[in-house]
């Protein structure tokens, strides 16, 4: 638990969550439990971070970059197979992400990187669905899937996923609220993912994109220019680039940055917490959220990014409502929802001040 005297409030405080990856949420030893369940054998041999959960905990310490974490990341998620697996996978998300008072969550997840290893898009959706249904029941959480396709594999394959998902009626019906890009970023430029973007766009579907965590903020500019990008994932280069001209463009078109502290400091984005662009963001007037990406692999859910912050700048009470509620704003649910969000926010800052 952190130190700071605001923890009860940031523990209280309504949340919305927008960058979270569910396979980012694989702990060790639900991995463990599921590679013994399915019979999928872990790279132990030539590994050894495999041996224990305790050696790949350990492991998770020490990420190098991006591309390092994101070797874990494609290897614990090979253990999922069935639907039951995806189901138990995002309803432990939801169960602790509800203990951190997360109101409503916006979901990421990597049809790919299953369909490649002969699991049905269908299977991941039952599973995923199941889980969203079981949330909203027992914790009244408000919750959509955002289905990002990797930018590590050829566009075509991309293509091809978005137009099985299209086809089987999952963004038509609201399965899917919205595509997303994700994976290694820098040497696959945004112009590469223009004809998936315009797909999506002319078919009236939303688009978010991971674009300046490692890539430039050009790579931002891009995002907004070539792909119409409603939203940006990360975003943070924009200001360690200080490219004063796209922060004044976000700003004005109130493009939500789904932003993620830890994150930036477990994969070396920025050296500590503390070079967290937060005073820029506020001074600024920019839409964010603060989110927590993949959780099991980054010590830290939520709450642990809020207190994180925290415990560097020393915000108040409403330097954080302002960011609760601008993370309502730039939510995809429907009006009456942010209203209701809103309100609940309200009642907690009351208590408070
Ligand atoms: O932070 C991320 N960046 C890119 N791809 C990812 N896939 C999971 N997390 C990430
Ligand atoms: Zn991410």
């Amino acid at each position: 638990m952190c130190r700071t005297p605001l923890h009860p409030f940031l523990a209280a405080l309504p949340k919305c969550e927008h960058h979270l990856h569910l396979e980012g949420t694989l702990e060790p030893e639900l991995l463990f439990e599921l590679s013994r369940k399915n019979n999928i054998t872990l790279p132990a041999s030539t590994d050894p971070a495999f041996g224990s959960v305790e050696t790949l905990l350990a492991r998770y310490k020490t990420f190098k970059n991006l591309d390092d974490f994101l070797g874990y990341y494609y290897i614990g998620m090979s253990v999922l197979l069935h639907a039951s697996d995806f189901e138990a996978l995002a309803y432990a998300y939801f169960s602790k992400a509800a203990s951190q008072r997360v109101r409503h969550a916006e979901v990421f997840f990597d049809p790919q990187a299953h369909t490649s290893r002969g699991v049905d898009l269908a299977a991941l959706v039952e599973g995923f669905k199941k889980a969203q249904a079981r949330a909203r029941a027992d914790f009244g959480m408000s919750t959509e899937l955002i289905m990002c396709l990797l930018r590590h594999l050829p566009p075509p394959s991309a293509m091809e996923t978005f137009s099985q998902a299209r086809e089987a009626g999952y963004f038509a019906d609201g399965t899917l609220a919205a595509i997303g890009m994700d994976s290694s970023e820098l040497p696959f430029p945004p112009p590469m993912w223009k004809d998936l973007y315009d797909a999506a766009g002319s078919g009236g579907i939303r688009r978010t994109v991971h674009a300046g965590e490692e890539g430039p903020a050009s790579y931002m500019t891009q995002a907004l220019d070539l792909l119409d990008a409603q939203r940006i994932d990360h975003g943070i280069r924009a200001f360690l680039d200080e490219d004063d001209k796209l922060i004044a463009r976000l700003v004005r078109q109130k493009t939500l940055l789904t932003m993620c502290p830890l994150s930036n400091v477990k994969l070396n984005v920025i050296p500590s917490i503390a070079d967290f662009p937060l005073k820029k963001l506020l001074d600024a007037g920019v839409t964010f959220s603060i989110n927590s990406d993949d959780p099991a692999y980054f010590e830290g859910y939520i709450l642990e990014n809020y207190c994180a912050l925290q415990e560097a700048f020393q915000l108040s009470v409403r330097d954080w409502e302002s960011i609760a509620k601008g993370a309502v704003m730039g939510s995809w649910c429907s009006e009456s929802r942010k209203e209701e969000l809103l309100a609940e926010i309200g009642e907690v800052v009351r208590q408070w001040t």
